[in-house]
């Protein structure tokens, strides 16, 4: 099958890299362009990249030449790791030039008309993509937080009703990018703040778990309450939730209806889809992060500790890792299910 030619905004960076890293050898999209600041334009990738992940750069990327932003590009599909200060206009430029801009920046996510997709969640969103004024158009996915929230909500939320949602974020310093938080201000240390964090948490979640009607997205008509914290962990996201819901239903009911919640990615079996997306854990110590991050190559929700709460109701322990499932693994899978869906050709 041929391939859909694929650019990488912001390709030297944190995500850029997971982007990199993710679609080598993928069977859908090619790394055709890469672009970032004018630091690194013009050079050799391997020369403007500070390379973090495991794995060596793919060859067929070492040696490509970056590009920057005022370039015009090729590929119909552009996924943004883009530095939250250039992404907005950037990718209101790209989808008026014509690109289906797959973003994991924040700068579009509350936007009337663009949707914050989770394809096993609210596939039913890409709708609003029509009443986008461009000939291109703009997805986003959510935050890192958000994205194990929302997953690990939503079937509790379909079958049973949230009434509310409190909850507590100890999150990898990966998800501030490199460098990132100084090692002398993380290490032996909790930091209570992430700058913007907790609103993005709190309006998102109900944006994800709402309705479109195809003209308009409604919000979900529950309440999230997020405290957000920095903790010395290098990946991997942990969020301690405690929910209130409409119904009554046993913790052993609420573990099976996690547990057997699937969507779209699984039934067309997409290539980055996590067969299981929300994995249960009876074991009593966990998630942790060092333990269970690789699960379903990084793009599971894993729930663990689900007991019952004497002030909300019902609690759980949740993780997921931030750059794979949180940032880029998000945007792939969300490109390729647009793709099944027909929204992009090869
Ligand atoms: N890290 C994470 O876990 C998550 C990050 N995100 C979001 O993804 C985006 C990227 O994050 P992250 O990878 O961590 O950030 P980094 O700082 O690691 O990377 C930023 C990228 O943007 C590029 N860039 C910066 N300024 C410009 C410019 N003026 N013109 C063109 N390109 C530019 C950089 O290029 P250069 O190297 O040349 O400077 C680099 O490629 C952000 O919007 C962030 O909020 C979302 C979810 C999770
Ligand atoms: N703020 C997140 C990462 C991030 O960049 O989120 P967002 O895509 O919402 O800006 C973190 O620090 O872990």
């Amino acid at each position: 099958m041929k391939k859909i030619s694929v650019a990488v905004l912001g390709a030297t960076g944190t995500v850029g890299q997971k982007f990199i890293t993710l679609l080598d050898g993928h069977p859908l999209f090619d790394v055709a362009e890469l672009v970032a600041s004018p630091r690194s334009a013009g050079k050799a990738y391997r020369d403007a990249a500070n390379w973090k992940q495991p794995q060596p750069i793919p060859a067929t990327i070492a040696d490509k030449t970056v590009k920057s932003l005022d370039q015009k590009l090729e590929s119909p599909v552009l996924f943004s790791g883009l530095d939250a200060s250039v992404a907005g206009e950037a990718e209101t430029r790209f989808a008026e030039a014509g690109h289906m801009v797959i973003s994991n920046s924040r700068n579009h996510r509350m936007d009337p008309n663009v949707p914050i997709i989770i394809p096993e969640v609210n596939p039913d969103h890409f709708k609003i993509l029509d009443t986008q004024p461009t000939t291109g158009k703009i997805v986003t996915n959510s935050n890192c937080s958000t994205m194990f929230l929302a997953m690990a909500l939503a079937p509790l939320h379909r079958k049973y009703g949230l009434t509310k949602v409190q909850v507590t974020t100890l999150q990898a310093v990966s998800g501030g990018g490199y460098p990132g938080v100084p090692s002398l201000d993380i290490l032996g240390n909790v930091v209570p703040y992430i700058s913007g964090e907790e609103e993005k948490i709190e309006i998102e979640a109900v944006k994800i778990l709402g309705s479109c009607d195809g003209k308009s997205l409604t919000p979900a008509d529950f309440t999230v309450s997020a405290q957000c914290t920095r903790v010395p962990v290098i990946d991997g996201h942990t969020e301690t939730v405690a929910f209130g819901l409409a119904a009554n239903p046993s913790i052993e009911e609420v573990a099976e209806t996690l547990r057997s919640f699937t969507g779209i990615p699984q039934e067309k079996q997409l290539p980055s889809a996590p067969r299981q997306p929300i994995i249960v854990t009876d074991e009593p110590d966990r998630p942790q992060p060092a333990r269970d991050i690789l699960l379903e190559n990084g793009m599971a929700t894993i729930v663990g500790r689900l007991r019952t709460c004497p002030i909300m109701g019902y609690k759980m322990v949740i993780m997921g890792h931030n750059t794979v499932r949180g940032a880029a693994g998000a945007a792939i899978l969300n490109a390729e299910t647009l793709h099944a869906l027909g929204y992009i050709q090869a």
